[in-house]
């Protein structure tokens, strides 16, 4: 445990923790000493001259003052390191969000890392004050008094020795069984805490297909086996607990019955008897006080554990010697990608992506079209490096992405999603976030290429209006214009847009493509497209299915081909909105 808090606090953070167990160790030490002089003290106040009570009493009180300074000191220093825990953990947990795979942050992993740093920091934090200052005032304290034994009844000190390694073994099994029902009851709260979030998140979706709480499978599932882990905790973890409470109270016992023969035999005096007996409640009560708090510090511990975790998992590899992009193409060469589902286990996921080769010339429109499910939103986070390609080369302007920094590759590549999400703020707020010093010009020409600029005039506050979290005060398609003049304004040389239009209405979809066709002249334009009037005027068309490209060349080229875009062409050709789907089999 105090190996561990060393670890995520690291050398800079590790002074405060010296200081507070240095005067917590030596507040129990003269605790344990405190406790030893009331023998003394008792023997000679029951003893025939109660005179020899005043320098007892003496060191008695100089104990007990040096302690009360020692312990203030170990208290508000217990405090000072929960703070600088709290700040050095989530400023590693930041750091380390930016450091990581954005394709390691799946839902599981996005809620445990928030998990995390929120309640779990704050568990952790209170640790040093509440829980590690008195564990160690309960070994320590025990441990001077068993020493001190020696001064006052070799014979009870041997016994204690004798019986400490016996209620050591005992309270490690207990501890090590607890820690294995604690882990397991960890996992099944986390599951639940999810599940409740899924729920509340979802709540329109559920309502709008008629489930209620008792009709949600899966957190209901979680809640069950949340409450078997609680059973088993209680049920193979008390056996654990209760023995080693009976083993504490066997031993005090056992003392208590030689204690008693050794003063009836004459070889033990009365006052030393009751002195002894007053220190080995004292013991006791010590030693199970770290029983308890050895409660919490195995679930303290736990925690450190996972936040250790998340902490070592190893970064995204960035260049040694990074490279700059020559100009603004993009080539896949023998690309092939496979999720690793968060398991080490790559190699034996099914692939996503299969020897896909192609190249986006420098600005020119290239329309990326696919059943769903084919690959296509793989293919554009691989081109941004969100992971990176499990076979073959991504390149961009000519330069392997690993070899690009990723500041530098985020400057050249602009995306805008399918998934939107703004932050809670204006308008403006959102789409400046692209380009936080553009001058009002270069809003106003990002916002009329997205169609944004009469979205603003029909809000009263125009620019000013607040999105809410999320962007939740917008409609999808509202929300959609932020997302790409977000985009437009950040003026990258590559865009890729993945489903940009598919929140639009028609007319709007139709400026939209005239404004996609005008940025070709300055961009290099990768579309995952669905809609006929985007990928007619590109420049080249990719098929993609089932991860593999099945055709590719310009509109006119693959119609006349007559193969799976002419057979869809033919179908579709006459919709309203054009959509690529997988045929019937
Ligand atoms: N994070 C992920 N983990 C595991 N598998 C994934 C993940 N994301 C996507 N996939 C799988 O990869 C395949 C390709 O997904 P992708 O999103 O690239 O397809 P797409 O062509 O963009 O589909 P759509 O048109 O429906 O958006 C799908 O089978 C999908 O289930």
């Amino acid at each position: 445990m105090i190996r561990q808090l060393y670890r995520v606090l690291g050398p800079e953070g590790s002074r405060p923790l010296n200081r507070m167990l240095v005067l917590q160790s030596g507040a129990a030490v003269l605790q344990g000493v405190a406790f030893a002089l009331l023998v003394p003290v008792l023997k000679a106040l029951l003893g025939t001259d109660s005179d020899d009570v005043w320098p007892w009493l003496t060191a008695f009180v100089g104990c007990v003052l040096a302690y009360a300074v020692l312990q203030g000191g170990a208290i508000s220093g217990g405090f000072t390191v929960g703070s600088q825990l709290s700040r050095v953990l989530h400023r590693r947990m930041a750091d380390q969000a930016l450091r990581l795979p954005l394709g390691w942050f799946t839902a599981d992993r996005t809620a445990e890392f928030s998990r995390l740093a929120g309640q779990n920091v704050i568990q952790v934090m209170s640790t040093p004050a509440h829980l590690l200052r008195p564990f160690i005032s309960s070994l320590l304290t025990p441990a001077t008094l068993v020493v001190a034994t020696f001064f006052f009844d070799v014979r009870t000190a041997l016994v204690l020795l004798v019986c400490a390694p016996v209620l050591f073994a005992v309270q490690q099994a207990s501890t090590s069984l607890m820690r294995r029902l604690d882990l397991g009851r960890d996992a099944a709260i986390g599951e639940s805490a999810d599940r409740v979030l899924e729920y509340t998140r979802n709540q329109p979706v559920l309502r709008a297909f008629g489930r209620t709480a008792e009709g949600y499978r899966a957190l209901d599932d979680a809640l069950v086996a949340e409450a078997r882990a609680d059973r088993r905790l209680i049920a193979r973890g008390l056996p654990g607990l209760v023995s080693f409470s009976f083993a504490t109270r066997l031993v005090f016992a056992l003392l208590l019955a030689l204690g008693v023969s050794w003063q009836l035999d004459g070889s033990l005096s009365v006052p030393t008897l009751l002195a002894l007996l007053v220190l080995l409640v004292r013991l006791i009560d010590s030693v199970s006080s770290a029983a308890e708090t050895g409660a919490g510090m195995r679930i303290a511990r736990n925690t450190l554990e996972r936040l250790s975790a998340v902490l070592d998992e190893p970064p995204f590899p960035q260049p040694a010697e990074p490279q700059t992009p020559r100009d603004a193409s993009v080539e896949f060469t023998g690309v092939g990608f496979r999720y690793d589902n968060g398991s080490a286990e790559v190699a034996a996921a099914t692939p996503v992506l299969n020897d896909v080769t192609f190249r986006l010339p420098e600005r020119s429109m290239t329309a990326l079209v696919g059943p769903s499910g084919a690959g296509k939103t793989t293919i554009a986070g691989l081109l941004a490096r969100f992971r990176d390609a499990t076979e073959g080369t991504v390149r961009v302007g000519g330069v392997d992405v690993r070899e690009i920094a990723a500041d530098d590759l985020a400057a050249h590549v602009s995306l805008v999603f399918q998934d939107v999400y703004l932050f809670d703020g204006t308008i403006e707020e959102n789409v400046r976030i692209a380009a936080p010093d553009a001058g009002p010009g270069e809003l106003d020409t990002a916002a009329a290429l997205s169609g944004l600029d009469r979205v603003i005039e029909e809000l009263p506050d125009g620019w000013a209006t607040k999105v809410g979290v999320g962007g939740a005060r917008l409609s999808g398609g509202q929300r959609q214009r932020v997302s790409i003049a977000r985009a437009l304004l950040k003026d990258a040389p590559i865009l890729v847009l993945d489903e940009a239009t598919a929140a639009l209405d028609q007319e709007n979809e139709a400026l939209f493509a005239e404004a996609v066709h005008t940025l070709t002249e300055r961009k290099t334009l990768l579309v995952i497209a669905h809609r006929l009037s985007t990928v007619a005027r590109a420049d080249q068309i990719l098929v993609l299915e089932d991860g593999e490209i099945s055709e590719r060349g310009t509109h006119e080229e693959l119609v006349t081909a007559g193969g799976t875009y002419a057979a869809f062409w033919e179908r579709r050709a006459q919709a309203h909105g054009w959509r690529l789907e997988a045929g019937p089999s």
